[in-house]
């Protein structure tokens, strides 16, 4: 039987509400598309410890406080994943590729120009209805007076 894979994925927002997408290497699973950073859970570890040692590992990033957005079972051909899916509001430091790959942020709106992971879909769709990106939205400042 095939295993079950499981796997933290942070959604990581930014002050502009921009969210930080990185690139799949071309030799990875799913590979030479785009994904939210993170990876497969040590057997010791809990789902929070392997969310903040992926983000460390992957983009340089220190959560501070992330909450659950979503839980995806998805079968592949080759695999089965079980994504827990985290959005992560407040961090340190500046995101960078840790592992060579190439990392942006995006608006919501620029997301769909992007090729996912087929488990990915229901990320998406759960982000387009998350309160915390439109309340991020409306609460940016405005243009400044003049
Ligand atoms: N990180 C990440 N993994 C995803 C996403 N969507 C998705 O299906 N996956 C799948 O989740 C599995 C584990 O993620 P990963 O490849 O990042 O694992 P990892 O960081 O431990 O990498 P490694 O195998 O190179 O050590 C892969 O099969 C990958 O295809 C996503 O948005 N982000
Ligand atoms: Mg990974």
């Amino acid at each position: 039987m095939m295993s079950q894979l499981q796997v933290a994925v942070g959604v990581v927002i930014n002050e502009n509400a921009e969210i930080l997408i990185a690139h799949r290497r071309p030799d990875q699973h799913q590979g030479d598309l785009w994904e939210f950073p993170g990876g497969k859970r040590e057997p010791s570890e809990s789902r929070e410890a392997a969310l903040t040692r992926e983000l460390f590992e992957e983009v340089g990033i220190n959560v501070i406080s992330a909450t659950e957005l979503t839980r995806i079972r998805h079968d592949y051909a080759d695999r089965r994943v079980t994504l827990d899916v985290w959005l992560v509001t407040e961090f340190d430091g500046e995101a960078h590729g840790r592992e060579g790959q190439k990392i942006k942020w995006c608006t919501l709106a620029a997301l769909a120009e992007h090729d996912f992971p087929a488990a990915n879909a229901p990320i998406i769709t759960a982000l387009q209805q998350c309160e915390q990106l439109s309340v991020s939205r409306k609460e940016k400042p405005d243009l400044p007076v003049e």
